[in-house]
């Protein structure tokens, strides 16, 4: 019989300690208990509950390749459900998450995604339109409003006019309100009688009554070639012949609202940091780009034209992969990489770690893009977008615009970094550069 052993060596420090560290410090945490207990270790975070984390290879390979019902992961998100609904694709399990994915995945193929070019490129003009020379702007903001605009027009289809202006004015206010940080969102719901509560509900009715609006819209126009996502979706139907109705609508394009506005903008953020702390990358990209034209295409920037571009995205993504783990919670006795590990734990697949194990990575902590030029990593290497079943449906989306964003930014202006430090940060769903990086326009490229 093989030798197998429980839960992964424990770290011991007071429960209540690893849930601050956790909240505050989450990359420090992960790195110390791995210096002190090796690849797999088990923390304590009190109210999150007990955490086994790996991020061996062979360890990530059980996990994402597990038994979808042996593996929850939609139990982790549930914190989510008053803003995202019980249709979301991030709350279900088993057969009606498969059901689900089927029917959102083709609108997000890569295949399809080029077709969005020239909404991701309007979105990034219009935010870049009053950048002037001399300016300070924080990157992270503009960064989160080109991805709304984008997420509005390529994904809802959204027009000028006035549902629109209050759709996106609305979304964008209640996504930024710190009263409403969807880290605090439980906290906030016990707080059941409390106003901040009655206003959380009252925004979150009025942003409800303008999507179902559109949607309703949308059916009358009966537009479905408009080329956007919800276009797709209204014209889509379960194997039984069935359409999605207006409830399942809303709660899926809520959940992709909240699930890729902040994430693209961060990861954005993030490239721009590393590459203005590495002049040799920075330079190298700028020759890439003057290579692709004065003012490059979405399908150039994203196209085999600009393979530094990919590298720096992809080695951006190594080393802040903007979610550092993912969860599933077991549902029975489930094996990994030699540990039993007993129902009713949280399993997580740790991608900051596996991101910087000297074994896959040399010089796992230094901005290095050209290693992903140099060689391929196997999912249980590389994993930005999590794996297995529930591997992120919109990473073609995100690639796509964190390439032409980027492209487009850089080729256009010239930014100077003002912060003397940058820390990584917890925002709402993501880890950020601290205070949202502020830069300074130099110059326009010529
Ligand atoms: C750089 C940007 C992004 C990163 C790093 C990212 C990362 C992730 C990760 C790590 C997961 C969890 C995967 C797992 O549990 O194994 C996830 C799930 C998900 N992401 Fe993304 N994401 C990004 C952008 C987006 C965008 C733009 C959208 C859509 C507009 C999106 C939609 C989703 C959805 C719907 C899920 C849930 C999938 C499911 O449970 O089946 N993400 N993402």
């Amino acid at each position: 019989m093989q030798n197998v052993s429980p839960l992964p060596p424990r770290l011991e420090l007071p429960a209540v300690q690893q849930s601050l560290l956790w909240r505050a410090r989450p990359y420090e945490l992960l790195r110390s208990s791995r210096e002190r207990l090796g690849d797999a270790f088990t923390l304590d975070l009190g109210s999150h509950g007990t955490y086994a984390v790996f991020s061996h290879p062979d360890a990530l390979r059980d996990i994402f390749s597990a038994d979808p019902a042996l593996l929850h992961a939609g139990e982790g998100n549930v914190v989510l459900k008053p803003l995202l609904g019980a249709h979301s694709l991030l709350l279900l399990e088993e057969k009606p998450h498969q059901r689900e994915r089927r029917m959102l995945g083709p609108a997000f193929h890569s295949r399809r995604i080029e077709q969005y070019g020239a909404r991701v490129l309007e979105a990034t003009l219009a935010a870049l339109r009053d950048w002037h020379p001399g300016q300070s702007v924080v990157i992270q903001d503009v960064m989160q409003r080109v991805s709304l605009n984008v997420i509005l027009t390529a994904v809802f289809g959204l027009e000028d006019g006035t549902r629109a202006d209050e759709l996106r004015e609305r979304i964008q206010a209640f996504l930024n309100d710190s009263k409403f940080n969807l880290g605090n969102l439980g906290q906030l719901r016990e707080e059941h009688q409390s106003e901040a509560w009655a206003a959380y509900r009252r925004g979150l009715e009025r942003i409800d009554a303008l999507l179902l609006e559109e949607v309703r819209h949308r059916r009358e126009l009966k537009d479905s070639e408009r080329g956007d996502i919800l276009g797709m979706l209204l014209a889509a139907t379960y194997e039984d012949g069935a359409p999605l109705d207006d409830g399942v609508l809303r709660d899926e394009l809520m959940t992709l609202v909240v699930t890729g506005y902040e994430t693209t903008a961060t990861a954005i953020a993030w490239a721009l940091h590393w590459l203005h702390a590495s002049p040799g990358a920075l330079e190298r990209l700028h020759g890439e780009l003057r290579a692709l034209g004065p003012e490059p295409t979405p399908a150039a920037l994203a196209g085999s034209a600009a393979p530094w571009l990919k590298a720096v995205c992809q080695e951006t993504l190594r080393l802040h992969p903007i979610i550092p783990v993912v969860a599933r919670r077991t549902q029975g006795m489930c094996r990994i990489q030699g540990h039993e590990v007993p129902p009713g734990v949280t399993v997580a697949a740790c991608i900051y770690l596996a991101h910087h194990r000297p074994e896959t990575f040399a010089e796992p902590d230094v901005f290095r893009p050209e290693r992903f030029l140099e060689r391929a990593y196997s999912p249980f290497e590389y994993l930005p977008f999590g794996g297995g079943v529930r591997r992120c449906i919109g990473m073609a989306l995100a690639l796509y615009e964190m390439k032409v964003v980027l492209g487009i930014v850089l080729s256009r202006f010239e930014l100077a970094p003002l912060d003397p430090q940058v820390r990584p940060q917890r925002r709402a769903v993501t880890i950020a550069p601290s205070g949202g990086l502020h830069m300074r326009i130099e110059r326009l490229r010529s």
